[in-house]
């Protein structure tokens, strides 16, 4: 997979080239591209924002910057073209369903907005030629998609064949497709500054464990997530009248 991120601080990106998604990078799994917007401004100031159309406080990304930049980097006349991902809190929300979705596509490219936004006829423009997704990590605002880019970027490169190095922990975790969170999980020593593990864990009794599992999930799930709960039960319901 190929990855281009365009940012006016492209260090914040420094960090994709570290652990996994850096070692992703070096095994060729993933070619990390990290492009600084101002290197397609041409003023003294290297200018990439100004005053809102309309009023209103703050600034706005210029489009030009963008239009060069895109043109530059993935040319509209090129053999292929990537899918836009554009980190804001006006987008899609970000899920484990949205990373496996991008986790399939070739070549991905993110455009990591800062101060009020970019200027709206950048998305419009791109999508004239490629798939645009604004997308949401959460209902809050941060100051730049930078953060958003490392989250999803994360999210997405281990679910790469060959990235995580064992796939079966991928298939046990929460928002891994069952529905329920995580249970929790212990390590050595069985007591630790009095606290025991559980004792149904030390039995080797998997039946057992299983069940204690599945109920700590449901547990979990009921007390942080009963928006997750309820979509859980009602997909068992609807397994069942499948079934009969
Ligand atoms: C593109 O326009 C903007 C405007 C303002 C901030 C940002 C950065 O993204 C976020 O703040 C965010 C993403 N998911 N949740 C919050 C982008």
């Amino acid at each position: 997979m190929r990855l281009d991120v365009f940012s006016i601080f492209p260090e914040y990106l420094a960090a994709l080239d570290v652990s996994l998604v850096g070692k992703a990078a070096k095994s060729g799994l993933l070619d990390v591209r990290v492009h600084d917007l101002r290197d397609w401004t041409h003023d003294r100031h290297r200018t990439v924002d100004d005053t809102p159309y309309g009023g209103g406080a703050g600034m706005v990304m210029k489009p030009e910057p963008w239009g060069e930049a895109f043109d530059s980097v993935m040319p509209g006349d090129g053999p292929s073209q990537p899918r836009l991902i554009v980190p804001t809190p006006a987008g899609r929300p970000f899920s484990q369903d949205l990373a496996y979705e991008l986790a399939a596509e070739p070549w991905l490219a993110f455009a990591c907005g800062r101060y009020e936004g970019i200027d709206g006829r950048v998305a419009a423009h791109a999508a004239e030629r490629m798939q645009v997704t604004e997308v949401s990590i959460g209902d809050y605002v941060l100051n730049g998609g930078e953060v958003a880019v490392l989250v999803m970027v994360e999210a997405i490169a281990r679910l790469l064949p060959g990235v995580i190095g064992n796939p079966e922990s991928l298939a046990e975790e929460s928002h891994s497709g069952h529905g329920l969170l995580e249970y929790p999980v212990y390590t050595k020593p069985p007591a630790w500054r009095g606290h025991e593990v559980p004792e149904v864990l030390l039995s080797g009794n998997h039946k057992l464990i299983a069940e204690w599992r599945h109920e700590e999930s449901v547990r979990r799930t009921a007390e942080r997530r009963p928006d997750l709960l309820a979509a859980w039960g009602s997909s068992l319901a609807a397994e069942d009248d499948a079934a009969s």
